[in-house]
């Protein structure tokens, strides 16, 4: 069953960015593609504000900088400098509602689309807030995720029942497998999410790599090579920023 036009937004830390956070999203386009789920109009990164408080999240504008060298060979998917830009945490769910209304507002063109930049950069008291579900034509925006941060919506008091319910309502999600997780049990073990189950997709991640940001923070901190887990500009900026601890004479 076709879920017409989709944009994909992964939402996190990107502290810093590894190449696992990026291809999430091709295991993910190919997944829906393949299955005919609907047709992958675009891919937002959307970091989280500095305000979010995580340990070793360095400022937003370093994360951005990254963000924007890890994807220059993407034609797809872009940064959203949007959450960093507000003047405290937005919540996944505002996030999302923001960005799909302002490419529902902007862009009612024949996928593929795009949009420049700065569309999403417009204030939110600009946007329209009746697109949601409006036109068939409009864009769902969907969330992307491992499934770390799926199961993160069983802790209790971090996410509000409210969100929960409009981001698989309204929006739906998309988890990629993590080594360790089972989002199947997890979906059959939470009432919300198997009330939600058809708009949830499962997408199995057969070529595991269990990169993460807390790796790569681990080895530029000890100056060991992080060569082939991220893109090599984002490790040179983090060495000439001395990012996480690193030192900005090492070169490998
Ligand atoms: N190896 C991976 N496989 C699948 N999803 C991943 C992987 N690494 C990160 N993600 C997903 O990317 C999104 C952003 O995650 P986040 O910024 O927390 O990355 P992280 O590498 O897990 O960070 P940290 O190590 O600092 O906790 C989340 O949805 C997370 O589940
Ligand atoms: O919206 C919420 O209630 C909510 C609760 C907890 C976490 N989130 C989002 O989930 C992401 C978690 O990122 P991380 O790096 O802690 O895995 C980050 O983008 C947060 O804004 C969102």
């Amino acid at each position: 069953m076709s879920q017409g036009k989709i944009v994909l937004m992964a939402c996190g830390s990107f502290s810093p960015p590894t190449y696992m956070h990026l291809r999430m999203f091709e295991i993910a386009k190919d997944y829906i593609h393949s299955l005919g789920l609907g047709v992958i109009v675009g891919g937002i990164v959307s970091p989280v504000h500095d305000a979010y408080g995580k340990k070793d999240l360095v400022a937003a504008n370093h994360r951005i900088a990254m963000i924007r060298l890890a994807l220059r060979s993407s034609s797809w998917i872009k940064v959203s400098e949007w959450e960093t830009q507000q003047s405290g945490w937005t919540r996944t769910r505002a996030s999302m509602q923001y960005h799909q209304n302002t490419i529902n507002t902007a862009n009612n063109t024949d996928p593929p689309i795009w949009l420049p930049d700065d569309i999403l950069n417009v204030k939110i008291e600009d946007q329209n807030s009746n697109h949601i579900n409006g036109n068939s034509e409009d864009v769902t925006v969907k969330l992307l995720c491992g499934a770390d941060l799926l199961e993160s919506f069983a802790t209790p008091g971090l996410w509000s029942d409210d969100d929960l319910e409009a981001i698989l309502g309204r929006h739906g999600i998309v988890v990629v497998s993590r080594a360790g997780s089972d989002p199947g049990r997890f979906i059959y073990e939470s009432d919300m999410l198997y009330k939600y189950r058809k708009n949830v997709i499962l997408v199995t991640n057969y070529i595991v790599n269990e990169v993460s940001s807390t790796v790569l923070r681990r080895l530029l901190r000890r100056n060991e090579s992080a060569k082939y887990l991220t893109d090599d500009n984002v490790i040179s900026y983090v060495r000439q920023n001395q990012l996480y601890g690193s030192k900005a004479n090492v070169t490998k």
